[in-house]
């Protein structure tokens, strides 16, 4: 049996700056899904319900639209205008094309130290309880492995009507980080150090540790021992290990919808913070001036871990540049 811990055991991740002052419960909406698990009431073993949802999730059959259809600026825009509906204050700032090949965060006007760039209500943060309620599966279920398999049921639904799909359109189509490294990546990581080779083994750990919880635990059957994850179960646990912001003194990890186009720089123009609301807010630490990408610092010191985690080093070129 695989363990249950939250899928960050060692404290190396933080991703966001000053939250200790953020309510870190959730807003669950009971109407989020028509999926809600029941109590288990027969005297036999029967699967769970959700069993079967989870497998069908899981199998090379299943189409995912959300995966299948490019990103077009008009999906930026509904993502906008719906957080914007359910309380966002998105008006400074835009997503747009960023010079690493993604999207980043940029200011759509002028902002001085201190200003409040844009703030997110905690309706718009995904954590394990909004996951879990969602797929109707059991709320101890790791964080990786609930909001994996939640990503996942977005990825998979054109259902126009299902809360947070404006922003699974959004999301990016690959993984980028250590799990999508080539051998050929790994062997020009290695040589930059021990540090870089045991940093992607851990980061494949954790998937592997998330992957085998979900067959084991929420499908009960153990996968094959060489099984890899599915493609797109791996694209969902990238999407989480790379998207998400740690913070609350259990630790959790949250998807934080819009936010999380905020790229990384050891000389940030802002930074994250948590209010009494449970509101997430985008602050200047520096001026900032229109059109400048807005960045935040992911704190993660070790480039090792960057490389692994987020699939970019500070200090070594990638394979293909050098
Ligand atoms: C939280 S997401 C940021 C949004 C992302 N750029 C996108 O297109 O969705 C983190 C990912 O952005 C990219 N990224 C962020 N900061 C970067 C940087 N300084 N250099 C290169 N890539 C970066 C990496 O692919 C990383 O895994």
């Amino acid at each position: 049996m695989v363990s249950s811990s939250a899928f960050d055991s060692d404290d190396d991740f933080i991703f966001g700056v000053d939250l200790s002052n953020l309510d870190v419960s959730e807003i669950v909406d009971e109407g989020i899904s028509s999926f809600i698990h029941e109590e288990e009431s027969s005297q036999s073993y029967q699967k769970p319900d959700y069993s079967s949802r989870i497998t069908n999730l899981l199998s090379t059959t299943t189409r995912f639209p959300v995966l299948e259809t490019p990103v077009t600026q008009l999906q930026f825009d509904n993502l906008f205008s719906w957080a914007t509906s359910i309380g966002a204050e998105l008006d400074g700032i835009a997503c747009v094309e960023d010079i690493y090949g993604g999207r980043g965060l940029a200011a759509r006007q002028k902002f001085v130290v201190g200003d409040m760039l844009a703030i997110l209500p905690r309706e718009l943060r995904i954590g394990q309880t909004v996951a879990c309620k969602h797929l109707g599966i059991p709320s101890d279920t790791p964080d990786l492995s609930a909001l994996s398999m939640f990503l996942l049921d977005l990825a998979s639904s054109e259902e126009s009507e299902e809360k947070f799909l404006h922003y699974a359109r959004c999301l990016p189509k690959f993984g980028s980080n250590g799990l999508f490294q080539s051998d050929e990546d790994d062997d020009h990581y290695d040589a930059f150090g021990e540090e870089y080779t045991e940093a992607i083994k851990a980061i494949r750990s954790q998937a592997k540790s998330c992957k085998d919880y979900i067959y084991e635990v929420l499908i009960g059957e153990s996968p094959l021992e060489d099984q890899a994850p599915t493609i797109p179960l791996l694209w969902a646990i990238s999407m989480v290990q790379t998207r998400t912001h740690g913070f609350g003194s259990n630790r959790g990890r949250w998807l934080t919808p819009i936010f999380d186009f905020a790229n990384h720089s050891p000389n940030p123009n802002s930074k994250l913070e948590g209010d009494s609301d449970g509101r997430l807010v985008l602050r200047a630490l520096k001026a900032i001036d229109a059109n400048e990408d807005i960045t935040i610092d992911y704190q993660v010191p070790d480039d090792s871990k960057l490389r692994a985690t987020y699939g970019f080093s500070l200090l070594h070129a990638p394979r293909n540049t050098v």
